[in-house]
This record gives C-alpha cells, structure tokens and sequence, in this order.
C-alpha cells in the first residue's frame, strides 16, 4: 500500500464527545510507527478528552501496545506527533517527561508488581521515588490508596505471590493511582480474571472513574468490559484508527473487523447483557 494512497483514506467517523470537554488530554497527529522495514502505525490521528473513557481495539498485532506505549514516552513515533496534556512526549526533556509521568498512572496487563516487594512497598514505590513525601505521609497515603481499590490494611505485608489475581490487579491499580493522577492508562485490565472478579474490577474501575474525574485510556479484547466503561471506542485497522466514537455509533460501520469483532456470537451476547442492564436502569412509567 502506498503512503500516499493511504494517507488519503478517510477516518469513517470522528465524533468528539457530545459534551464540550476543551483541549484534548491526548493529541496524536500523522504518527507513523516503524520497526524496520514493518510499518505499524501509518498516519494515525487520535484525540482523547477529558473525562472520558476511550477504550482502544483492533485485532491481535495491530499496534494497540505499540500506541499506549508512545503515548507513554516508552516508544519513540517514527514521524508524527504525540502530545499528552499538551506537550510533545517525544520533544520532552528527561526531566519533563518524568514530570508529566507523574501525571499519569499505568495498569499493566499482568499487574506488573515488583515480586521481591510488599504490597505496601509496590504502592509507595511512585511516592518514594518522588523524595520529598516524609515515611509517615507515604504511609496514610498508601493505607488511603488500598482502601480506595478494596484492599483492607492487614494485606499491607503480604507478597505478590501471596494474592491472588484479583487482588494483584487491585494492588497494581493502586499503584497506578498512586500520585493522584489525572490519566489512567489501563492494558487489558479485566485479563485473567473470572467473570465476577471481572464485574467487580470493571465496578471498581467505573468509581473510580467517577470519583476521581479521571480520563482513562483503555485496551481491551473483552467485549464486557469495553461497552461498560467506555465513554467512546477508536477502532485500530489497516494502521490507523479507521473509528472513533460511542459504541452504538461505531457498531453501526460496514467494516470486516468492526462486524467481526462487535457482531460476532461474543458481541451479540455482550450487547444483549448490556441492554438487559439498561432496561434494568431505565424508571418504570
Ligand atoms: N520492539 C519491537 N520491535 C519490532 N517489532 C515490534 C516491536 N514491538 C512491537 N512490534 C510489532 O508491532 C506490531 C504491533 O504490536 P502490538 O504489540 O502493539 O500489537 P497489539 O495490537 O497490542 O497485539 P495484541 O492484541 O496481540 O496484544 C506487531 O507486529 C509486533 O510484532
């Protein structure tokens, strides 16, 4: 395929949200992702606002990690721009960029904690690595932060290996909140766990959402989770983001991976629980 040919492709649909939001939290402009001669991202535009949820899908080796990961300042784009609350990442000085990640937090797909640490110590990792909090303000800080995923004080001493995988993606998401940020980037945060562990983390992950007044970019390949959480969806195909908008918008495009992955037998049942819960929700005349 041509640049030239592709870069003329329309993006089908490119709703903000209804609201007026501002400026974007998120910018990404023309970003092309090369690694060698496989190009992965082909002038891909994205804006993510404040507030919302917009959970990133595509098919297995389309480039969702490889997109969180320059939004992230751990890749370099290869052309293009990234801008994450209003600055260019890949312009960013070290110190900067260690100041704008201070602003952000990260679920890694795994959990990501550190073995060889507590779950109080993997918690107070981001603040100690600050040095300017006292011991004692890290302390209430990290008993706080447990508190706010549902995980009482008396897990404080415990090990990773010693959770259970519930509890280490409850563990890691405090982490993740653990400099009060204002971004919350999530890989797959529902991966692994069974399906009432998985309604509970996606509850959790909606108060938080809720209370906090974050905006949070997601990755997910489970269909649940993505039509509870998000506030929009961005589609990512032929190396770039081909949709962008609600969910209700996006089923609605003639597209092989959009009526693949949405209208296949697992989207079907999604959907119906979806609209089941919103019956559930809607007043009785
Ligand atoms: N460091 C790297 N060097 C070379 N190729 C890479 C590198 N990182 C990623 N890739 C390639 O980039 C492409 C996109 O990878 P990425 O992991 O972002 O896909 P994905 O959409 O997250 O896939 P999945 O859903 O299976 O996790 C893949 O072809 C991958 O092999």
């Amino acid at each position: 395929m041509t640049e030239a040919k592709d870069q003329r492709q329309p993006q089908r649909l490119n709703k903000r949200p209804e609201e007026d939001v501002g400026p974007p939290v998120v910018e990404i402009r023309n970003l092309w992702k090369r690694f060698g001669r496989t190009v992965v991202h082909q002038d891909l535009n994205l804006d993510i606002y404040a507030g919302e949820i917009l959970t990133i899908v595509g098919g297995s080796g389309t480039g969702k990690t490889v997109l969180l990961r320059q939004m992230l300042g751990l890749e370099q784009p290869s052309a293009g721009c990234v801008k994450v609350f209003g600055e260019d990442i890949s312009a960013a000085e070290p110190e900067q960029l260690q100041h704008m990640r201070n602003h952000w937090g990260m679920l890694f797909q795994q959990g990501a904690l550190y073995s060889a640490l507590s779950v109080f110590d993997n918690i107070a990792l981001p603040m100690r690595e600050l040095r300017a909090l006292p011991e004692d303000v890290i302390r209430d800080a990290v008993l706080l932060k447990m508190d706010m995923v549902g995980l009482g004080p008396e897990h404080a001493n415990k090990m990773p290996s010693d959770l259970s995988g519930g509890m280490v993606k409850r563990a890691a998401l405090a982490r993740a909140l653990a400099l009060e940020p204002q971004l919350l980037f999530l890989d797959e945060p529902t991966a692994g766990l069974d399906p009432d562990l998985s309604d509970a983390f996606v509850a959790l992950i909606q108060t938080l959402h809720r209370e906090l007044k974050l905006t949070v970019v997601m990755v997910t390949h489970d269909l649940d989770t993505l039509f509870a959480l998000s506030s929009r969806i961005a589609v990512l195909a032929e190396k770039h983001v081909i949709a962008v908008g609600p969910s209700c918008d996006v089923l609605r495009i003639e597209h092989p991976f959009i009526k693949h992955f949405f209208l296949g037998p697992r989207g079907q049942r999604a959907l119906e629980v979806l609209e089941e819960r919103h019956a559930q929700n809607e007043p009785e005349d």
